[in-house]
């Protein structure tokens, strides 16, 4: 039974050919404890896939105007985003990409119009976005940067980590949360991106945002290397002496508890860890394979620094899975959780 008074939040049901939407009527049939759901989507693509599901959920359109209808199992009220062309399981096509980032304007809308008290993502498919057209898209954390008009977002997944726990000898906390200095770059642009002052704004949000919707008084974040074994003293490249250590020293000045750089193949071990807050991986693939190892599909992933609530999951749009009602509802129900906890602490 989901109280009558849970924050309502958008779910946008992300790359129509993924497994967004079965999610979405997966999610619908088991019943969301949290939160009052709806969907940003399709309905009829709803109905469509909860039919190839075997499953037995009412899709209930309404105006985004009109007040939601009470949360019922099995029942999923939706905001409808009409497709722009016929979508099969696993078959991308680039006409629906102005389809997704409908779902995204109505949820952004709906959230700032205090319609819905923040906004949950499915997957969305970046490449067949970019194939269509919309030059320059990266994701929806830059996406959600642009269309709030801030200069600056953080992203960061956050697991439970149980693996970390099982560890012989552990007391830690079990939280692993990573935010990333450079998201969706080509490795070879990475160096040039990360500047002081990127890293200053970078470490300010994910300082006051572990404070704001973490309610974590003083966070304490561990700053990676970039280079291996943080430079080596400046033998292995000199990012870490020019760039990171004077930013990390301002900040310190200012009161941020700060460590690092730090070389992040030990930094990823749990007596490391211990005490540990956040971690600021410098990029995607250095900061995310451990927590997606640690915690695939018991994570979510949340954009710091909006001046709105958004949480998304750790997975992309599988597209093999999609159609066959195979893939892992965890992580969305990690996602919808957090969201709704942060939707709790308010703005
Ligand atoms: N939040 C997001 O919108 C988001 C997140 C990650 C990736 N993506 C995008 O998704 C697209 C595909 O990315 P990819 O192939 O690298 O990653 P992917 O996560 O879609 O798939 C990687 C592997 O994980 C499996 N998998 C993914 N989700 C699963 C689930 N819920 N349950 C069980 N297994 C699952 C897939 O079957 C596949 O074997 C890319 O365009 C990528 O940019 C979007
Ligand atoms: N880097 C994320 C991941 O690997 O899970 C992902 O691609 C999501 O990006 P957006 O939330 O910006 O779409």
């Amino acid at each position: 039974m989901v109280p009558g008074d849970a924050p309502v939040l958008a779910l946008t049901c992300g790359e129509p050919a993924g497994i967004g939407p079965e999610l979405a009527v997966m999610l619908a049939a088991d019943g969301v404890p949290a939160a009052r759901l709806v969907a940003v989507g399709d309905p009829a693509l709803l109905d469509e896939r909860a039919a190839m599901l075997g499953l037995r959920v009412a899709i209930h359109p309404f105006a985004p105007g009109e007040p939601p209808p009470a949360p019922r199992r099995g029942v999923l009220p939706v905001w409808p985003v009409a497709l722009r062309a016929p979508s099969h399981p696993g078959r991308l096509d680039p006409a629906n990409a102005g389809h997704v980032l409908e779902t995204l304007n109505v949820a952004i809308d709906a959230c700032r119009a205090g319609r819905a008290a923040g906004m949950v993502t499915a997957p969305l498919h970046k490449g067949v976005i970019l194939d269509a057209g919309h030059v320059g898209f990266t994701g929806h954390t830059e996406y959600l940067r642009d269309a709030c008009g801030v200069e600056e977002v953080v992203m960061m997944l956050a697991t439970d980590s149980a693996l970390h726990a099982r560890e012989a000898g552990w007391r830690g906390e079990t939280t692993l949360r990573v935010a990333l200095a450079t998201t969706h770059l080509p490795l070879r642009e990475v160096a040039d991106a990360i500047t002081v002052p990127r890293l200053e704004r970078l470490l300010r949000i994910l300082h006051a945002d572990l404070q704001r919707w973490f309610g974590i008084t003083a966070p304490r974040i561990a700053v990676c290397g970039l280079n291996p074994h943080a430079g080596e003293g400046g033998h292995l490249g000199r990012e870490e002496l020019d760039v990171i250590l004077p930013a990390l020293e301002g900040l310190r000045a200012e009161g941020l508890a700060l460590d690092g750089p730090l070389a992040a193949d030990t930094l990823f071990t749990p007596r490391h860890l211990e005490g540990v807050d956040a971690v600021l991986a410098m990029y995607h693939d250095q900061g995310l394979p451990v927590l997606k190892y640690a915690g695939f599909g018991r994570a979510a992933n949340i954009t710091l620094g909006l001046p709105l609530v958004r949480t998304s999951v750790d997975h992309g749009t599988a597209l093999d899975l999609a159609g066959t009602g195979r893939a892992d509802l965890g992580s969305l129900r990690v996602a919808v959780a957090l969201a709704a906890e942060m939707a709790g602490r308010g703005i």
